[in-house]
């Protein structure tokens, strides 16, 4: 193996992270460049000075001056155009790494939401990825590339005279350990105030679609102390972090204008022992205001570049725990063969086991119903079945294929899933009932809505498909958000259909039109799994697996199993009266 490939197997993220900046060096070899020629066109500004004082005073030539003025707007004016450029160039460059990596990056917060255990903390992805391009960006950024070029200014002075070189020299030390101070003083608040601002953020997305829920309950005061109490947390330490970089910005920017006037004293003092002429003391001022000035920037624009490498290192523990999907052989369309070998799986996070060591096998043309009391794992393994959650152990095959042989978009489309709790997204019934789809199929989504029972309802809607709807379904009733996520669950055509409890918000005529979409499914060969509470879901179920504390306690046809539950729950209705009895006796 190659270092880099080593590299690659071990850090994927940082790598992606460096490709990504590395597709950047050539146009930033550009901006080097640019800067170079800024730089020493900078120099126009001294010298300039230089001759006028020493030159055009002492020959009190019009000409000279007139010839030295219009060189000097020449340079002038290129050094503008060269500035504008390089500024447009970064921020192209921030660009194109944004959307080189935000599908990725996209991609893999998606995975860290939905793998998230209870109290981990919140993938900030995209907010990362903005605060790097952002900086990028940044005249920050246009002070890196200058920075390179402080010693040429100071060496310039040192030709002028050593006093003044060491006095140049002494003050920028000094005011590069001032921006290390600001770095170091800064980092914790700053670091802190993010992940804090991350949080809280979020709170008021989850807050702001809950409004009504929250109205309803009594719970706007406490919801808002809550995000208070989140935004003071991140406030308090960017004010902290403010306050610290602030006092250094002003330290830093009124150290370097008493080096300017400090040098110009101490070229006063060299013109009137005869060891300077006027234009240096001018000119030498003038270079020391333009060697300091990307420290200056630096220590000012501290913030912006803390946050970006923050956000880098959280990029690349985001991107390295969630590598890139890799490129599966696509399969041939399966037939909806499903195989469940000793399968164990553990919500995120969470230590033990929800669902332990269930064998199951769906053959086309059949339905079976998962039963069991609440927390009996019923949802888990709906989850497991979907590829939401990857088992700890054992296998769930599609067609022979275990599910992470297909591609992960490919395998949402063969497998339709309704969840328990049915989220909507912002845009029309339509787009919702595609998935989002760029481009949806209006027939498929009509056939789709047609077999879910819901094509009437949604006609009978003011705008019909075209309604808006909002995430938590706005005008719909909980019966028809749950029958747009059946006709959503059956787009466009899969294989296999997991109903987490479909009929918890449907009435008998929604109950009727669940159940003859069950029957279309298998009559054109599909499999459809169903976790229910209500008998009412499972009469179009040939088997029944009962789930309890996650073990499969028992699996046969629907009614035999039926029996057994009832058989079961009236002896144990017996033995308990028979107990109570007892212990009255
Ligand atoms: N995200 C999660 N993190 C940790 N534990 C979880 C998570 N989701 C479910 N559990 C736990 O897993 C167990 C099984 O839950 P599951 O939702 O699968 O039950 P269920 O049979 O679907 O229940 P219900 O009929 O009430 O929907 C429960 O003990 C529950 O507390």
């Amino acid at each position: 193996m190659t270092a880099s490939a080593a590299m690659t197997a071990t850090r994927p993220g940082r790598h992606e992270l460096r490709l990504a900046q590395s597709a950047g060096l050539p146009v930033a070899a550009a901006v080097a460049a640019f800067s170079a020629a800024v730089n020493l066109l900078m120099l126009t500004g001294p010298i300039f000075m230089l001759q006028v004082y020493d030159r055009v005073l002492a020959s009190r030539s019009v000409e000279t001056l007139a010839a030295l003025t219009l060189l000097m707007t020449f340079l002038f004016l290129a050094m503008g155009l060269i500035d504008v450029a390089r500024g447009r160039i970064v921020q192209r460059i921030a660009a194109r790494f944004q959307s080189r990596l935000e599908a990725r990056v996209f991609a893999a917060t998606l995975r860290d939401e939905q793998l998230r255990g209870p109290g981990a903390a919140v993938a900030m992805g995209p907010r990362d990825l903005e605060a790097v391009s952002r900086f990028v960006g940044s005249p920050t950024m246009l002070a890196i590339f200058d920075l390179p070029w402080t010693p040429l200014f100071a060496a310039a002075i040192f030709v002028f005279h050593p006093l003044l070189g060491a006095i140049a020299l002494g003050g920028g030390v000094l005011l590069v350990l001032i921006t290390l101070a600001t770095r170091a003083l800064t980092r914790g608040p700053l670091q802190i105030s993010a992940e804090a601002g991350g949080i809280a953020q979020r709170m008021a997305d989850l807050f702001g679609d809950q409004g009504e829920t929250l109205g309803a309950l009594g719970m706007r005061g406490t919801a808002f102390a809550r995000w208070h109490g989140a935004r003071a947390a991140s406030q308090d330490q960017a004010v902290r972090a403010a306050d610290l970089a602030g006092g250094l910005t002003a330290l830093s920017r009124g150290f370097r204008l008493f080096l300017q006037s400090l040098l110009l004293a101490a070229g006063a003092w060299l013109v009137l022992r005869n060891q300077l002429t006027p234009g240096a003391m001018i000119a030498s001022s003038i270079m020391m205001g333009r060697a300091l000035a990307p420290v200056d920037q630096l220590v000012a624009g501290w913030a912006g570049l803390q946050a970006a490498q923050d956000g880098w290192q959280r990029l690349g523990h985001l991107l390295t725990r969630h590598p890139p999907e890799p490129p599966r052989t696509p399969l041939p369309r399966p037939q909806a063969q499903l195989d469940l070998r000793n399968l164990t799986v553990a919500p995120p996070g969470a230590a033990s086991p929800t669902l332990r060591g269930v064998n199951l096998a769906l053959r086309p043309g059949q339905a079976i119903g998962v039963i069991g009391a609440s927390g009996a794992g019923k949802s888990t393994l709906a989850r497991a079945l979907t590829g939401a959650w990857t088992p700890l152990s054992g296998t769930v095959r599609l067609g022979g294929a275990t599910l992470d042989q297909y591609d992960p978009d490919v395998l949402g489309g063969l497998i339709g899933y309704l969840p328990q709790q049915v989220t909507l997204f912002d845009g029309t019934i339509a787009e919702n009932i595609a998935r989002l789809a760029a481009s949806p199929d209006p027939a498929r989504v009509v056939e789709a809505a047609r077999a879910a029972d819901a094509h009437r309802m949604i006609l009978d809607l003011p705008q019909g498909y075209d309604t808006r709807i909002s995430q938590t379904g706005g005008r719909l009733s909980g019966g028809q958000i749950q029958r747009i996520g059946l006709a959503r669950a059956l787009y466009p055509d899969p294989v296999i259909l997991v109903l987490d409890e479909p009929n918890s918000n449907l009435d008998h005529a929604g109950s009727e039109a669940l159940n003859a979409a069950i029957r279309r499914i298998k009559a054109r060969g599909g499999g459809v799994i169903i976790m229910a509470h209500r008998p009412a879901a499972i009469t179009e179920c040939e088997y029944l697996l009962v789930l309890e504390h996650g073990v499969r306690r028992s699996f046969g046809p629907r009614d035999k199993v039926l029996r057994e539950v009832t058989e079961n729950a009236a002896q144990i209705a017996e033995a308990r009266q028979a107990a109570t009895k007892g212990g009255a006796a």
